[in-house]
């Protein structure tokens, strides 16, 4: 990518969209065009093909999408299916209309089945059934993929799609209900601290509310006390954690070193031209609690609620191809699970 080059991050201020920000920013590149979600909204096909006649961007990083944890998956399912593939669609669409040199479309790894081999290589795509909580979420995923690939075949486009493992970092989701498991357990846990601490000022404040009866109420609504916090499932399932700047650092890489030929190889059906981005490590969601448990200096009980799903038992990235390639992680999860505290700390 020219330094001077048009970038697109669409999504730029969310957890990945951010990260690649910072990281373009960090190796000097400064005509980069940026729009609030409030600004351009993405599912509406109007309004981006305007944004595109406009600004014509050389690349575009696809950071923009409706994210959330397994719950927010397993009952917004209308909102993940509708709102990802608009985006997508419109998005990847205009891109080819406008000549984007090149399109980089984030993907998660909840694209595999189930019960997929583990480590889960790009080949197992579309071999066996989804996991159920986000399988809409999925199919839009996997859409995604189809229509970079498709696109690249019929129009000669240079659109490469990742597919992330579980990501995290500053900037994260901690809305206790809608977010990811390690953002939702760093923040149950320090909320729990400051109850067991009775620290009802600081409670207060962090949880934006009137006074400390809204908080408790809160709180308990959230199964968090002065002796335990609740956390969903039955702790068992594995899961792998990649650092949101690793991530933002493999998406600039890719652009700038890889294109979909680098992916797709020589197939005579061409499939699969999809990417893993991962650690190729995972741990055991009650071992990842443990760890927290550390960092924060929480002393309370661990209650694990069973009625709450656990979705795919292990999804663990194989990251052959993309060590092929050239990139490989660098923070590990205990560094990170530091920093991300750090950073929390900082904002509350
Ligand atoms: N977080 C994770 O663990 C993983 C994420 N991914 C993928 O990585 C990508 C980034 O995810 P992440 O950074 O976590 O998500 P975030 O929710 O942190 O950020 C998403 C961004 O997209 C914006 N956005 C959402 N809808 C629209 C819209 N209709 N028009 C314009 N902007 C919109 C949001 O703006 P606003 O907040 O203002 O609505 C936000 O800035 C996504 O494609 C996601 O599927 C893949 C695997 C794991
Ligand atoms: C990135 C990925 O993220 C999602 O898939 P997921 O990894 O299953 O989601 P998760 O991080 O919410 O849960 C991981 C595990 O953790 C357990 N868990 C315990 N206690 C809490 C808890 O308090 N909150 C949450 N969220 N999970 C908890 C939870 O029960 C589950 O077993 C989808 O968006 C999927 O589409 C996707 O792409």
């Amino acid at each position: 990518m020219e330094k001077s080059a048009k970038i697109y991050i669409a999504g730029h201020r969310g957890l990945v969209g951010s990260a690649i920000l910072q990281e373009l920013k960090d190796q000097g590149y400064e005509n980069l065009i940026l729009r609030t979600h409030k600004q351009l909204d993405l599912t509406d096909q109007q309004q981006t093909a305007q944004f595109f006649k406009d600004h014509r961007p050389d690349y575009v990083f696809l950071a923009a999408a409706t994210v959330g944890g397994i719950v927010a998956n397993n009952i917004y399912r209308a909102d993940f299916i509708y709102k990802n593939l608009m985006i997508q669609n419109n998005v990847i669409h205009h891109s080819y209309l406008n000549g984007v040199k090149k399109l980089l479309f984030l993907g998660s790894t909840c694209i595999y089945p189930k019960m997929a081999p583990q480590p889960m290589p790009e080949d197992s795509l579309l071999t066996g059934p989804l996991e159920y909580t986000n399988e809409p979420y999925a199919i839009a995923k996997i859409a995604g993929i189809k229509m970079c690939e498709s696109y690249n075949l019929q129009y000669g486009t240079n659109f490469i799609s990742v597919m992330p493992t579980n990501l995290y970092g500053p900037n994260d989701n901690f809305d206790l209900e809608k977010s990811h498991v390690l953002p939702a357990l760093i923040r149950k846990m320090h909320l729990g601290k400051l109850l067991m601490d009775g620290n009802e000022q600081a409670l207060v404040k962090e949880m934006d509310v009137e006074n400390f009866a809204f908080a408790k109420a809160e709180l308990s609504k959230h199964g968090i006390t002065k002796e335990s916090i609740e956390l969903w499932g039955t702790g068992s399932p594995r899961r792998e954690f990649l650092w949101s700047h690793d991530m933002a650092k493999a998406c600039v890489y890719l652009m700038h070193n890889i294109d979909f030929k680098d992916v797709a190889g020589e197939q005579k059906e061409v499939r699969n031209t999809h990417l893993n981005i991962g650690t190729g490590e995972d741990i055991e969601i009650k071992e990842l609690a443990a760890l927290i448990k550390k960092t924060v200096g929480y002393t309370g009980k661990l209650n694990w609620d069973s009625s709450k799903p656990d979705g795919t038992p292990r999804k663990l990235t194989d990251v052959s191809k993309l060590h092929a390639l050239g990139w490989k992680h660098e923070v590990s999860l205990e560094k990170g699970v530091d920093m991300m505290y750090e950073a929390y700390l900082d904002k509350a």
